[in-house]
């Protein structure tokens, strides 16, 4: 921008003083009048040319906002709405019942996702769907808020279609946390608050306290904290308790839950889920409906009833004391997972603050083996990734000798693996 300036005001000082030139010169057609009304003209021209110049990258800023603002108000919603049908009014939810419902997205219109789902969920029960991914949880879970229609069957709340009630009635009475939630570029509070305007600073700190929101306290600005766009300033397990706490301020009477503890650590996720039974006893419409979709499976266990999904049906139900003898599918993914944690609480590798580094050392010390010299190495944060852990596995290497073959030499940047991998979930 500098230099254009600089060319500007340049090009108008040669121009000036070759007006001048001409005129000491004697030229007749030109007088020192003209020559400076000429200069004042352009100067000005030029001045608002110049301001003109931000104005058309704001014009092309905006063009682009009101495409995506018409994007937005024209864009037709999948549900067909006929305002006259919605006339059921809800003051409570006392049942869901899915009938035999069929359902195939919008955009994939030739890939079936549920098939057939039939189940009922009551007042007050704590119901969970667990199942590989891609098995259709979250979809049932969106037939539920009426994000979309079943093709078949039907979704009745209260014994009505779902298809006649009104809407907002209907969603004033569901809070839902996902697994991302939406944060606004705001504060903490006004996050919390969303949607909750006639809240009192007690309500708040009830929410808050139950959705272990410590940390806010912590910060310098406690509640008024900016969350950052999209709560960018924020973790993802500290976003999916901000979205709890806003959540458990409305007291819905049906709260959704779509894996939304599971970026939280185990005892995090424990705590808000024993708040939240606490809350789902003593909530405004006396006893909330607590609907989880979780591939943790102590996330799940004390659930009511748990449905098993596979390929958009229902394989199995009843309560984790059911399934978890059946030898079905539930059996198999907790034993997997149960195996998985058993085997990292026995074996060395899986001993959380010792690493197999220094398992390694240990080992060798026992031995009294003669240590070969090997590169310093960083302190180990992470594990082995699964891949190669198998690999020594399968090879019969003990898990401390594996470790001593393995850690130090070939320990390649895949293997910084998160632990995440190494543990796997039921994903
Ligand atoms: N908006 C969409 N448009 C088209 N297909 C979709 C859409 N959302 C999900 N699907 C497809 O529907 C199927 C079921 O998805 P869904 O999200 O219900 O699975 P899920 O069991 O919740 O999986 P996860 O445990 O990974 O969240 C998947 O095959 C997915 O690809």
């Amino acid at each position: 921008m500098g230099y254009i300036w600089l060319i500007y005001f340049s090009s108008m000082a040669v121009a000036f003083y070759y007006a001048m030139t001409l005129i000491y010169n004697g030229n007749q057609d030109l007088t020192s009048g003209k020559v400076m009304s000429a200069f004042f003209c352009v100067l000005t021209a030029g001045f608002m040319i110049g301001h003109i110049a931000p104005g058309i990258a704001g014009v092309a800023a905006a063009q682009v906002s009101m495409a995506r603002f018409f994007y937005i108000v024209k864009h037709d919603s999948v549900i067909q709405r006929r305002q006259q049908d919605e006339r059921q009014v809800l003051s409570e939810i006392e049942t869901f019942q899915l009938q035999d419902v069929h359902f195939a997205y919008p955009a994939r219109p030739d890939v079936p996702v549920l098939r057939g789902i039939t189940l009922t969920i009551r007042k007050g029960q704590k119901v969970a769907f667990v199942g590989e991914s891609g098995s259709g949880k979250s979809t049932i879970m969106a037939l539920l808020e009426r994000f979309y229609d079943p093709l078949e069957g039907a979704v009745l709340v209260n014994d009505v279609d779902l298809r006649k009630v009104n809407i907002k009635s209907y969603r004033k009475q569901i809070g839902y946390v996902g697994q991302e939630p939406v944060l606004f570029a705001t504060t903490v509070r006004a996050n919390i608050m969303q949607g909750c305007s006639g809240a009192t600073e007690e309500d708040l700190e009830a929410a808050a306290h139950s959705a272990q929101l410590d940390f806010v306290q912590k910060l310098p600005d406690g509640m008024d904290t900016y969350v950052g766009s999209g709560g960018s300033q924020f973790s993802g397990g500290q976003k999916q308790r901000i979205a709890i706490a806003r959540s458990l301020l409305k007291k819905p009477s049906v709260l959704f839950l779509d894996e939304a503890t599971s970026a939280l650590d185990r005892s995090s996720e424990k705590m808000i889920q024993e708040t939240i039974d606490q809350l789902g006893k003593s909530s405004k419409h006396g006893s909330m409906t607590i609907v989880t979709i979780a591939h943790r499976s102590s996330t799940v266990e004390n659930s009511d009833v748990i449905y098993v999904l596979e390929n958009g049906q229902v394989k199995e139900s009843g309560s984790h004391k059911d399934l978890a003898h059946q030898g079905g599918i539930y059996q198999a993914l907790a034993a997997s997972q149960g195996a998985v944690l058993r085997k990292a609480s026995t074996t060395s590798l899986g001993q959380v603050g010792r690493p197999p580094h220094s398992v390694y050392i240990a080992s060798m010390r026992r031995k009294k083996t003669k240590m070969p010299v090997t590169p310093a190495l960083p302190r180990p944060t992470r594990f082995p990734c699964r891949a190669c852990w198998a690999s020594q596995r399968s090879t019969g290497v003990s898990s401390s000798r594996a470790s001593s073959v393995h850690w130090p030499v070939e320990l390649a940047s895949h293997c910084w693996a998160p632990t995440s991998w190494w543990m796997p979930s039921w994903r």
